[in-house]
């Protein structure tokens, strides 16, 4: 298992003092795909890069099977990418960046360049094997940095933001990837802003606000728990709101209302509120990820929206 235990970390320079993170702790068993959402500034790529090492933390500390960052074996547990935009070695070619890779975590050459054969087909690279890494386009790039965290076939897999830049081809490809890696009982965490990619992979999920986890749970848990607080009221004609402490939305006609609630129970309490207008229906709706993100991440600014 991978462990985030308690982290905190504040980056201080002469101008500035950052709280980038504050007792941050989740956990990625083996076949899990845990997002890690959060708005710009959150502090998701901290949190990575405090798995890999790059950050060492203030406080608290991270493992992977027991192992804690500096003992032997850790680093080999892990596959990280964390710059879509950067090759290895920009003026090596494709291959010999992979087969680099898997070298120096321990696997032997024939086995490496088969490895860095099946990956280059994989992704799309074969035909550019060949060429200095260094001029390959942006989504290329991406997939060889893909490629490179998952070269040496580590149980656990870091990925912040995989498919930035991807087209829709190549971000399938990487999905269907990512998804058969955790069939195969790697356990990944996954950084994006896109929800979608986030609701279609991950079986748990994150969200960061402001440097603290704000919810952990089970996707699935998540969103049931989201659909019971989740309603649509339809009026028989277009209305004015009362202030409503709930996260809402009006549409254009002024006659359906989307609702989230903070408990069920509090739906006598809306209903109290939006008296005398005149209600068509009541319905439950069902919720996407997106619109729970909100709720936790925007939860100030959202309840006039
Ligand atoms: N090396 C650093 N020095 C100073 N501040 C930093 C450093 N790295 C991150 N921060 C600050 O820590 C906070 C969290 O940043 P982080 O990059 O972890 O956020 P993020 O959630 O990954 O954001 P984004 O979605 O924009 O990539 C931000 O306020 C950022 O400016």
């Amino acid at each position: 298992m991978l462990k985030v235990d308690s982290i905190s970390k504040t980056f201080r320079s002469l101008r500035n003092v950052v709280r980038a993170l504050t007792g941050v702790s989740l956990e990625v068993k083996p076949g899990e795909i845990v997002a890690l959402l959060g708005r710009n500034g959150s502090g998701k790529t901290t949190t990575i890069r405090t798995v890999c090492g790059l950050v060492i933390p203030d406080e608290g500390s991270v493992s992977i099977n027991g192992l804690r960052f500096g003992q032997p074996n850790y680093m080999a547990q892990l596959g990280a990418l964390i710059d879509t935009n950067r090759v290895l070695f920009p003026r090596l070619s494709p291959f010999e960046n992979l087969v680099y890779t898997c070298a120096v975590r321990g696997m032997r050459r024939p086995k490496a360049r088969e490895r860095a054969k099946y990956l280059l087909d994989l992704l799309g690279l074969w035909e550019k094997r060949n060429a200095p890494a260094q001029t390959l386009s942006k989504g290329m790039v991406s997939k060889m940095a893909f490629a490179v965290a998952i070269a040496h076939d580590p149980p656990f897999v870091l990925l912040d933001e995989p498919t930035l830049g991807l087209d829709i081809d190549a971000a399938e490809v990487l999905e269907a990837q990512i998804l058969g890696m955790a069939k195969a009982g790697k356990g990944i965490l996954l950084t994006t802003h896109q929800l979608e990619v986030a609701e279609r992979l991950c079986t748990r999920v994150a969200i960061l606000s402001g440097g603290r986890i704000v919810v952990d749970k089970a996707k699935e848990e998540l969103l049931e728990m989201f659909d019971l607080q989740s309603y649509r009221v339809t009026f028989k004609e277009p209305v004015g709101l009362p202030e409503l402490p709930f996260q809402h939305t009006l549409d254009e006609s002024g006659r359906v209302l989307e609702v989230i609630l903070d408990y069920p129970e509090q739906l006598y309490e809306l209903m109290r509120r939006l008296h005398p207008r005149p209600l068509r229906s009541i319905e439950k709706r069902e919720v996407e990820l997106a619109e729970i993100f909100r709720s936790y991440t925007a939860r100030k600014e959202s309840h006039s929206a």
